[in-house]
């Protein structure tokens, strides 16, 4: 039987400074290490912009009020396969706080690129 692949919403939060939000993914978690984009996995049945607000919501405080898709890539890490969907979160209320504990900041594209992240992300960072 088929088995579906994850579904993976990330948001592209950037500031005024062209800054984007970033966090570090800890301990048990897949990946443990990386920075991140905030996201996660959408939920069966739920559509993909749902799960970002969702996510955003629930990882950084952030109301989304508007995202738009910058890449969508399957991509096979040694131990799983994942459905990525990145977005460019174009509107946004709140001020972003780590309500996971996770260590979150603002990183510029330059500091972007010298930081650790998840190879699935090398081609959208390239595209800042
Ligand atoms: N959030 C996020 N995940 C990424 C990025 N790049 C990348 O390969 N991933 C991978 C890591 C994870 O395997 C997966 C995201 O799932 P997750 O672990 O954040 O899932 P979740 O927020 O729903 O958390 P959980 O409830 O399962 O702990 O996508 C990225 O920039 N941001
Ligand atoms: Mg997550």
């Amino acid at each position: 039987m088929a088995v579906a692949i994850q579904r993976i919403v990330i948001g592209l939060v950037r500031n005024s400074q062209d800054q984007y939000l970033i966090s570090l993914r800890r301990g048990e978690q897949h990946l443990a290490g990386k920075w991140e984009f905030p996201g996660g996995k959408a939920e069966a049945g739920e559509d993909e912009l749902s799960a970002l607000a969702r996510e955003l919501e629930e990882e950084v405080g952030l109301e989304l009020t508007g995202a738009e898709l910058m890449e969508r890539k399957v991509f096979e890490f040694d131990d799983r396969t994942l459905a990525l969907h990145f977005y460019r979160v174009t509107g946004y209320r709140g001020q972003p706080r780590a309500r996971e504990g996770q260590p979150l900041k603002w990183a510029s594209v330059e500091e972007l690129r010298a930081l650790p992240f998840p190879k699935a992300n090398d081609s959208v960072i390239a595209a800042l």
